[in-house]
Parts: C-alpha cells; sequence; structure tokens
C-alpha cells in the first residue's frame, strides 16, 4: 500500500514545451487521496498535457512529478496497474462487443472490479452485446469509463469524461463518480463544465496558460470577495445595492425600515457570483466576476 502521508499526485515546477509553445509553464499541482480535484482552464491551457504526463504518456521538460510515490516517466508495471486513465481521444475497438473489451481489459489488472457490475454502474447493460462500432458517442464515452475503472484504481484521471454525454447520462456519470469516492478512490479530472466540477470537486484548480492561477473548494475558489453576496432593493425610485458576507442581516435591517404595507422590500434581490463567475474573472473571459449573471438567491 501507499503511504497516506505522501499525496497521491505532487508536481513542482513542471514544464513542457512544444517548440516555441510553452505549454505547461511552472504547474504546481498536489492531490491527496480520496480527494476529487478538478482541473479547469480554457483551451489550450495545458490540462491534457499536465494529465499525460502524469499518466506517464508524455515526457516533463522540467519539473518533479510524483503520483502515487513514483515518476510516471519510468513507473513499471504494478504502478500502472493502480492507476485508471479515461483519454480524452477513445481508441477504436470497433469489432468486439462491450462486454468482451470490459472482460477483455480487467484480464490486464490483478484485482479488477468484476466486469458485469461496471457494465451496470456506467448504464450499458442494454448495450452489453453490441459492438463497439455500433455505440454512440455517449455510449463509447461510457465504455471508456468502464475500462478506466474496471481496474479498480487507487487514482483516476479522467479528462473531459463526460464531453457529448446527454444530460441524464451525465447526472449517472456523477453518481458514478460519487460511489467512487465511497470507495476511497482518488480522482483527477479535466473538465470544461463548470457544474461538474461544482457537483464532484472536492476542490478546483484553475489553469492558465500553463500555470495555475487558482484554486480552492468551489464555494471559495476566488477568495472571499470575489464570493460575497450583492443585496439590491429600490427606495423613493432609486435602486441601491451593497455588497455583504451578512446578506440575512442586511435583508431583516432594510425589511424593518423599507417594507411596505404588503411586508415586501420594493425590488429586492440577493445575489450571489457563480462558480461561472468567478471562473471567468480568473480567466480573462469575461468581467462577470463583479458583474454577470448572477443566481438570484
Ligand atoms: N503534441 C503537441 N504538439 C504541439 N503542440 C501541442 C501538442 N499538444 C498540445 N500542444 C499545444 O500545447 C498547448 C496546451 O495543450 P493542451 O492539450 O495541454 O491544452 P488543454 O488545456 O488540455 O486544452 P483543451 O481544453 O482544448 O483540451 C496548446 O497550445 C496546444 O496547441
Amino acid at each position: 500500500m501507499t503511504s497516506t502521508h505522501a499525496p497521491a499526485v505532487l508536481v513542482e515546477g513542471l514544464h513542457k514545451r512544444y517548440g516555441a509553445k510553452r505549454a505547461v509553464d511552472g504547474l504546481d499541482l498536489r492531490v491527496e487521496h480520496g480527494e476529487i480535484v478538478a482541473v479547469l482552464g480554457p483551451n489550450g491551457a495545458g490540462k491534457t498535457t499536465t494529465v499525460e504526463t502524469l499518466e506517464g504518456f508524455r515526457r516533463a521538460d522540467a519539473g518533479h512529478v510524483r503520483v502515487l510515490g513514483e515518476d510516471p516517466a519510468t513507473a513499471g508495471r504494478a504502478w500502472r496497474s493502480r492507476i485508471g486513465v479515461v483519454l480524452q481521444d477513445n481508441h477504436d475497438l470497433a469489432e468486439i462487443t462491450v462486454r468482451e473489451v470490459v472482460h477483455h481489459f480487467a484480464g490486464f489488472y490483478p484485482a479488477p472490479r468484476d466486469p458485469e457490475r461496471v457494465i451496470d454502474a456506467v448504464g450499458l447493460r442494454p448495450k452489453a452485446s453490441t459492438r463497439v462500432r455500433g455505440l454512440s458517442g455517449g455510449q463509447r464515452r461510457r465504455l471508456d469509463v468502464a475500462l478506466g475503472v474496471v481496474g479498480d484504481p487507487e487514482l483516476l484521471f479522467l479528462d473531459e469524461p463526460t464531453t457529448g454525454f446527454d444530460p441524464q447520462a451525465r447526472h449517472e456519470f456523477w453518481d458514478l463518480v460519487e460511489r467512487l469516492r465511497l470507495d476511497g478512490t482518488t480522482v483527477l479530472l479535466t473538465t470544461h463544465y463548470l457544474e461538474e466540477a461544482e457537483r464532484l470537486a472536492d476542490r478546483v484548480v484553475v489553469v492558465a496558460d500553463g500555470r495555475v492561477v487558482a484554486e480552492g473548494a468551489p464555494a471559495d475558489l476566488g477568495g472571499r470577495q470575489a464570493r460575497r453576496a450583492r443585496v439590491r432593493w429600490t427606495a423613493d425610485g432609486v435602486t441601491h445595492e451593497e455588497a455583504t458576507d451578512a446578506p440575512t442581516a442586511l435583508v431583516a435591517r432594510l425589511a424593518a425600515h423599507l417594507a411596505g404595507p404588503d411586508g415586501e422590500v420594493p425590488g429586492l434581490q440577493v445575489l450571489r457570483p457563480t462558480l461561472e463567475d468567478v471562473y471567468l474573472g480568473l480567466v480573462g473571459g469575461d468581467a462577470t466576476a463583479a458583474s454577470g449573471q448572477e443566481e438570484a438567491a
């Protein structure tokens, strides 16, 4: 077993260039055992390069990388059997059936999950006897996830796992990841779906231009200031707005002083920035961190 003192993933000062392009430029990352960490970032930020370096598929130019205590560049088969990988590009296994491929992959691992239960867990039971070639895009993605988890990995990498899923499949996938969490699986995922990060991740790491620009629990990302609620109300035809850490107390004061005969404060709204607002503010996509499409709470 792994020492529980060392993190599952430790990256310090990772650099990777492709020609003149600095794809990863001094990235630091730490994932504790049992944690679910979501890496967010715009297209080309360096997420896949980082994850594929952690999986041992790409070589770092510089930096210290340890995954389950080993350097992925030199780790062997025993190490590989302890990680699960769901890549962004799925590989074609067109002519064999879902059942055959899941059983086949299970045979690569010393202590796999029951392949039939994995087929159930990813919702492919009705397609178990279908050739891979006959699956839809979303069903193929589910198969990728099945192949990533059938080895019962300690650490699972999911690179944009729900791209192409319909909303129901996405929710089913999230339930599957929640069950993996209960089993103690550590998960590092990349995603472009803020809702996915918010739903699954203990911690979100935002990457831009090959570096980490922010990290924290989904509810804390961007710091307290960016997360303050704003209370809006109307008095004498003028709209007022106040940012506050204690919106309930402010609303109570407004109610005591400004409520009309119907008990309502005119124009009252409590606005909280969403994770998407904060994210867009961080990566410079939009200045909505302070004035965007907030959730009315
Ligand atoms: N094999 C390669 N050869 C040359 N350039 C590459 C290669 N792989 C990635 N890049 C470049 O490195 C940068 C980072 O790419 P990467 O795929 O890591 O980003 P990403 O954050 O995963 O993006 P996306 O969200 O679009 O998947 C991009 O500018 C990309 O064009």
